[in-house]
């Protein structure tokens, strides 16, 4: 299943409890963002977050971006209210952390009705059973919660992140199987932008959509890595036509740069090209 066209490059959290954060998000290239109610706000805060986000939605000025709210789990004190709470916000999406299984889904739902839903992917049994939280029928999104999995599997932080490896790919895997966008986990060092090229370059190669992140100094970089280039855009181009000129002359391939060009490459080119259409629709306006 190819990725969404929409563009998902960057998908900024901004702490619900920081009125300053909220505001500065109406001005950032993101295309979407997390307003959280779970880990960045304190357990003295939430009740003021979740009023504070209510006011910040309903007065609006997101623009284009995609309006996640990330609610703290159902098995804790604040998950019920921030559930009737998001329910009735002017979002796109509801995100549930540390889902396990479907019926953590249906749980959510019981409560948001036919909401869409995204599910923070980041425990051992998110990982196993993710196929199955793929296929339900609310979930339109997954995003990877790498911290949470890392203390979870207790591993190191690496650069290669080939700890995590096993459980990108299942991610991945059962997202695409079901057609459900997929955002990659966040990078923590956010003053580290050649650190962060790296991972985004690692997650783009994998095929994630785009990432997760914590600061605005990371949206630059992440959506240069997750866009196409120029020089993929200049390949397509030359893919298609070449492609077209071969079908006409009866033949199924066509060599670029010395490679194949089949239907199938064809297709990933048109895609690729509607992405980078939509991308330069979303900076105009
Ligand atoms: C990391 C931070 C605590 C740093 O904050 P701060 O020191 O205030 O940064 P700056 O002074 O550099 O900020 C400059 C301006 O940018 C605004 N700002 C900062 N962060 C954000 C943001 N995330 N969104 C929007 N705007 C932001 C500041 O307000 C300053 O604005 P101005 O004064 O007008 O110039 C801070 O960045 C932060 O709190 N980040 C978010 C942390 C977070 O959300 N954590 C939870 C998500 S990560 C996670 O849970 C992943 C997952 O679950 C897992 O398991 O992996
Ligand atoms: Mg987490």
């Amino acid at each position: 299943m190819a990725s969404s066209a929409r563009p998902y490059r960057s998908v900024l959290y901004i702490p619900a409890s920081k009125p300053r954060a909220l505001d500065k998000a109406k001005t950032l290239p993101v295309d979407a963002i997390i307003f959280d109610l779970e880990d960045a706000v304190t357990a003295e805060e939430k009740a003021n977050a979740r009023g504070l986000l209510k006011e910040a939605l309903a007065q609006g000025g997101y623009g284009n971006r995609v309006r996640i709210v990330r609610i703290n789990g159902l098995d804790t004190e604040w998950g019920h209210a921030d559930a009737e709470a998001a329910r009735d916000m002017d979002a796109d999406v509801i995100l549930l952390p540390k889902v396990g299984s479907p019926q953590d889904v249906d749980a959510l739902a019981a409560i948001t009705g036919d909401k869409p839903i995204w599910a923070m992917m980041e425990t051992p049994r998110g990982m196993l059973n993710a196929a199955a939280i793929a296929a339900h029928p609310l979930i339109t999104g997954f995003v990877l919660g790498t911290n949470d999995l890392a203390k979870e599997l207790n591993s190191r932080f690496r650069p290669d992140r080939a700890p995590l490896v096993t459980s990108l790919g299942l991610c991945l895997l059962a997202a695409r199987a079901e057609g459900v966008i997929i955002i990659d986990g966040v990078y923590n060092a956010f003053k580290d932008d050649a650190g962060l090229e790296l991972e985004c370059a690692q997650g783009r190669d994998m095929g994630f959509d785009g990432k997760s992140l914590i600061h605005p100094a990371q949206v630059a970089v992440t959506n240069r890595a997750f866009a196409p280039s120029p020089e993929e855009i200049d390949l397509a181009r030359r893919q298609i036509a070449a492609f077209e000129e071969t079908e006409a002359q009866g033949q199924g391939v066509a060599v670029v740069d010395g490679r194949i060009v089949e239907n199938l490459h064809v297709a990933t080119a048109r895609e690729l090209l509607a992405k980078a259409e939509m991308i330069e629709a979303l900076q105009a306006g």
